[in-house]
Parts: structure tokens; sequence; C-alpha cells
């Protein structure tokens, strides 16, 4: 994908038909989307798309330029010039936005503190969607198939995917999975410090998308009693279920 600003990437017709088999998966934070998506996309050979990647690259992008995330026009704003160039290979899923490789910096506290602030305007929302169903239908034409991951896949990106699954886990497991991330540890200090991360942004992003309760066909998978591989096998039984 060029690095075209969104605004210009999305003016051609709207609402792209996916194309492929599409494995659409929403979940709250810490349940395990990314890593259980990839490691099931590298094993269909299929590719794999970050959603949450697109907005945490916008918001980099409007840190970077100094935009008030308490201002949703001036964020909206932003979002119309926003050259963002994502990558679909599960192997080597670069973020590069204006030429620049944000891949790490946008997992820093700073942006997963204040993302929940863009991921919120409305607009910017709409714009993400349509750029999402685009590079969907690209990246699945391509591979055959693509595994994406985020809050509002199932219900609102592309609710006409193959398959739609809700990854889960309980508060406590999801607690203790990011903060073994982040702190090595999970006792109570780091639970305690990973808290913001999960629980506060699940509460603000959960005024805008629906992930933690499954909509109608959409297929539930709870994690919390259940190690990565695990995880991944559940998954990749639902898909052979409806692939067969
Ligand atoms: N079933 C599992 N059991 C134990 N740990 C897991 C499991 N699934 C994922 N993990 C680990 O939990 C952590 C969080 O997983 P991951 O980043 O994939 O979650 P996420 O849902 O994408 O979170 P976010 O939405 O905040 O980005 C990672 O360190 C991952 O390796
Ligand atoms: N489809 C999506 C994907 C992500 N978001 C929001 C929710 C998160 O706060 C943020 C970063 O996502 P993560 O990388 O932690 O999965 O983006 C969303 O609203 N819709």
């Amino acid at each position: 994908m060029p690095q075209t600003p969104v605004s210009s990437a999305v003016s051609e017709p709207t609402d792209h038909p996916l194309s492929g088999f599409v494995v659409a998966i929403d979940g709250p934070s810490g349940s395990g989307k990314s890593s259980v998506s990839k490691q099931v996309a590298r094993t269909l050979g299929y590719a794999y798309l970050d959603t949450g990647a697109m907005y945490r690259a916008l918001t980099w992008w409007c840190l970077d330029r100094h935009v008030d995330l308490d201002d949703p026009a001036a964020v909206a704003a932003a979002a119309e010039d926003f050259p963002l160039d994502i990558g679909t290979d599960p192997d080597a899923p670069h973020v590069l936005v204006g030429g620049a490789d944000v891949a790490e910096a946008i997992r820093e506290t700073r942006i997963s503190t204040s993302v929940s602030k863009v991921a919120t305007v409305i607009p910017v929302r709409e714009l993400l969607r349509l750029l999402q169903r685009q590079l969907i239908s690209k990246a699945g034409a391509a591979r055959g198939g693509v595994v994406v991951e985020g809050r509002d896949i199932t219900t609102v990106v592309a609710p006409d995917a193959s398959v739609r699954i809700l990854l889960t886990a309980s508060e406590e497991a999801r607690l203790a999975r990011r903060s073994r991330e982040l702190h090595g540890d999970a006792d109570e200090t780091s639970v305690s410090a990973t808290r913001a991360q999960i629980v506060d942004r699940d509460r603000l992003d959960s005024t805008v998308s629906v992930f933690t309760v499954a909509a109608d066909g959409v297929t539930t998978v709870d994690t919390s009693e259940l190690d990565f591989d695990g995880s991944v096998r559940a998954v990749l039984h639902i898909v052979a279920a409806a692939r067969a």
C-alpha cells in the first residue's frame, strides 16, 4: 500500500467487497488477539492485519504533529492527512508513517495510555474502517485469506467475514499476561501498574465498540484457562470447521 494520506487512499469507491477467506477476531485488551491472530495467520499462510496498530500509528502521528488529543475535531483533521503504510505479512508486519518506521514507537506507554482518545473520535473510526476494508480486500486476494483483529471487526468493519470470533479472557488472566509481558512479573505491584493499560483503556474503548459480548453469529473463545498454543488451536479448530 503506497504512503498516500488515508483520505485519498479511501477516496475511491467505499466498502470494498471482501476477498479470500476472512477471519475476524475481536476482544478486550490482553485477551491474546495480536499474538494468537498472528500465529493463526502464519499457520494458514494467510495475511494478518492488526487494526489496533492503525489507531496507535494515528496517535503517534497526532502527537508528532502536536495535535491536541482532547480536541476531537483536530484529531479528525489530522486523520485526513495520515500517511500510513501498514504491512500484512504476519512475519514482518511493518508500520510506517510518512516513511518513518514506528512499529516499536507505537507500543510505548505514552501511546497505550492516549490511543483511546483517538480511537473514540467517530469520523476517525469511519475513515479507518474504509481503509481497513480496502486492506483486507487486497490482502485476502493476494494470500487467499486474512486474519484481522481489533475491537469492531466482527461487528462493524467485516460483519461479512467468513469466520467471526470473540477472543476473551477473565480480567485477572489479562492483567497477569500483560503484567508479565511489561514487567516480567505478575505480582501485586506489577498488576496494579498495568491496570490503566487494560481496564481503563477497555472502559473508554467500549464507549464506541462492543467487544465484551459476542454479537449474533460470533463464536466466543474464552482463553482464561488456555495457554498460548491452546488458544491458537481453538481458533484453528473453528476456522477448519468453517472451511469444511
Ligand atoms: N492463552 C494465552 N495464555 C497465556 N498468555 C497468552 C495467551 N494468549 C496471549 N498471551 C500473552 O498475553 C500477552 C497479551 O497478548 P496480546 O498482545 O496478543 O493481546 P491483545 O489482545 O492483542 O492485547 P491488546 O489489545 O492490548 O493489544 C502476550 O504477552 C501474549 O504472549
Ligand atoms: N478495531 C479497533 C482496533 C483498536 N481499537 C483501539 C482500542 C485500543 O485502545 C487501541 C489500540 O489497540 P490494541 O493495539 O491495544 O489492540 O485501538 C479500536 O477502537 N478498534
